[in-house]
């Protein structure tokens, strides 16, 4: 069964029979339903409940499913549709589709057809959600212009003048330093602002998978190519592309990005129409492209297309006259978040916080910051809090245990907080493990993964990067 909770679906149509089998299937899939018989009803409904998905009809007495469909965008554009049409009148969904459809299905074709495509819409809903989330938090980011390091304002200050141009520009650094923040940020203040910021890591999808994310496809095109998809090229049109993770692209798709940049031209799979794209890109890695480049795994053409602004975000450890912001940046924004006052920290916390290397960067001292603040219960960051061995080892190493006999010195040391600590890097160990065998069993398919694990694409993308695991393209 399908995790339909609070997804409130309206059906609109008035052919009795049509409308009921849609009800009867739609809610045995869990979804909420409600039904009109004609566009009157429908707005009378939509301005009762909260609909996030419209099946009309196209065509129906009074108002038709066109009309309706272009008051309910006027009215509540936050609701996504889908045409309902019989055959022969392919053409006038299509039409609907350019009014802003999300797609059409025909009367009478196979049920799972639309089954999909709600998922896609439920899918695509998510990412706007998470996009939103990020963007409010982007918003709060001009406190990264308050930085004491010389060379981080200089970066951001670039960034900011990059912004206003249409230069494709490449960040590199660790992961963790906050590169997509960055690209947000970017995004933020230039004049495309208003349009999608639209992020792919090309490190979660295989090979055939990503050129199908990035180019689009149509019906058929390939088995289980079930319906038309628009790629993310496509969706990126008047806005920011964010390629992450560019340096584990294969190559075949590396000489078609770099078509694409050349000719701002797009062919989805399956079709020989060229469509114009204009995005622009921002593309960021984790690994040395100088490298990549010289053992023939990146294209040297494509790196000079990318890279025509290069920014290097440092890693956090190089930016310590930093870490007091960020410190009072994340306690304060994750009180917020939890709604639980922060009243102090005990003196070791605060040394730990100041000293520790920070090996997953910024990403890592968010982390410790939320499991401080959600592990204590007065309201003072405790030191049996902390995740890693109380000496954070400031010079040297990464100051995370790293092997099993690191985490048994953490045991033997210090008796019982040693002990929890200790049981608590034999579980993050194992729990990379058990990760780790899970991806190798879905052949490395991201999603498929997280299924299994329980947990959402981004929570394992964020455990993938945490742990430091790497899908045979990233090795
Ligand atoms: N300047 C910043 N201000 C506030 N939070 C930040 C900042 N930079 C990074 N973060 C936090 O760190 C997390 C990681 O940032 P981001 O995803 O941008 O890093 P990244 O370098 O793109 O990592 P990866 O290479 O693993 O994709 C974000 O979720 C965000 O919470």
């Amino acid at each position: 069964m399908r995790n339909t909770h609070n997804f409130n679906i309206l059906i609109v149509d008035d052919d009795n029979d049509y409308r009921q089998v849609l009800e009867l299937l739609l809610s045995n899939q869990g979804y909420d339903t409600q039904s009109a018989s004609d566009a009157m009803e429908a707005m009378a409904l939509i301005r009762q409940h909260e609909i996030d998905l419209m099946i009309t009809d196209y065509r129906m007495k009074g108002m038709d499913g066109i009309a309706l469909l272009n008051e309910v965008r006027r009215s509540n554009p936050g609701i996504s549709i889908i045409v309902i049409t019989a055959y022969g009148s392919v053409e006038k969904a299509v039409e609907a589709m350019r009014q802003g459809a999300f797609t059409y299905v025909i009367k009478g074709s196979d049920p799972e057809e639309l089954l999909l495509e709600i998922e896609k819409i439920k899918h695509f809903r998510h990412l706007e959600l998470e996009n939103r989330t990020l963007k409010k938090q982007t918003n709060q980011f001009d406190f990264m212009l308050n930085t004491h390091h010389g060379h981080f304002r200089h970066l951001i200050e670039t960034a900011k003048r990059a912004a206003d141009s249409n230069a494709n520009i490449l960040v590199l650094g660790e992961s963790g330093v906050g590169k997509e923040v960055l690209a947000r940020y970017i995004h933020q203040h230039s004049s495309r602002e208003a349009n999608q910021f639209m992020a792919v890591n090309c490190h979660v999808f295989s090979d055939s998978v990503l050129e199908s994310e990035l180019f689009g496809h149509e019906k058929g095109s390939f088995t289980g190519a079930v319906a038309r998809r628009i790629g993310r090229f496509e969706a990126a049109d008047g806005g920011t592309l964010f390629l992450d993770e560019v340096g584990d692209m294969p190559l075949s798709t590396q000489a078609k990005l770099l078509r694409v940049l050349e000719n701002h031209e797009i062919e989805r799979i399956g079709s020989n129409q060229p469509l114009s794209v204009d995005f622009r890109l921002i593309a960021a890695t984790h690994k040395n492209l100088d490298d990549e480049i010289r053992k023939g795994r990146f294209r040297e053409d494509l790196y000079f297309r990318i890279a025509t602004i290069v920014l290097e975000v440092p890693p956090l450890r190089e930016r310590r006259e930093d870490l007091p912001l960020y410190i009072d940046y994340f306690i304060n924004q994750i009180q917020q978040d939890l709604k639980k006052q922060v009243s102090g920290m005990e003196p070791a916390v605060e040394r730990f916080l100041l000293e520790y290397r920070y090996p997953g960067n910024i990403r890592e001292m968010r982390n410790i910051i939320e499991r401080l603040i959600v592990l204590s219960s007065t309201g003072t960051l405790m030191e049996k809090d902390l995740p890693t061995p109380k000496s954070p080892t400031p010079a040297t190493g990464s100051g995370t245990p790293e092997s099993a006999s690191e985490a048994s010195e953490a045991f033997s040391e210090d008796g019982v907080a040693g002990s929890f600590r200790a049981l608590r890097v034999i579980r993050q160990e194992a729990e990379s493990r058990h990760i780790q065998e899970v991806l190798k069993q879905c052949d490395y398919n991201v999603s498929e993964a997280s299924k299994i694990l329980e947990i959402s694409h981004r929570q394992l993308n964020n455990k993938i990067n945490e742990y430091g695991l790497r899908t045979p393209a990233g090795n």
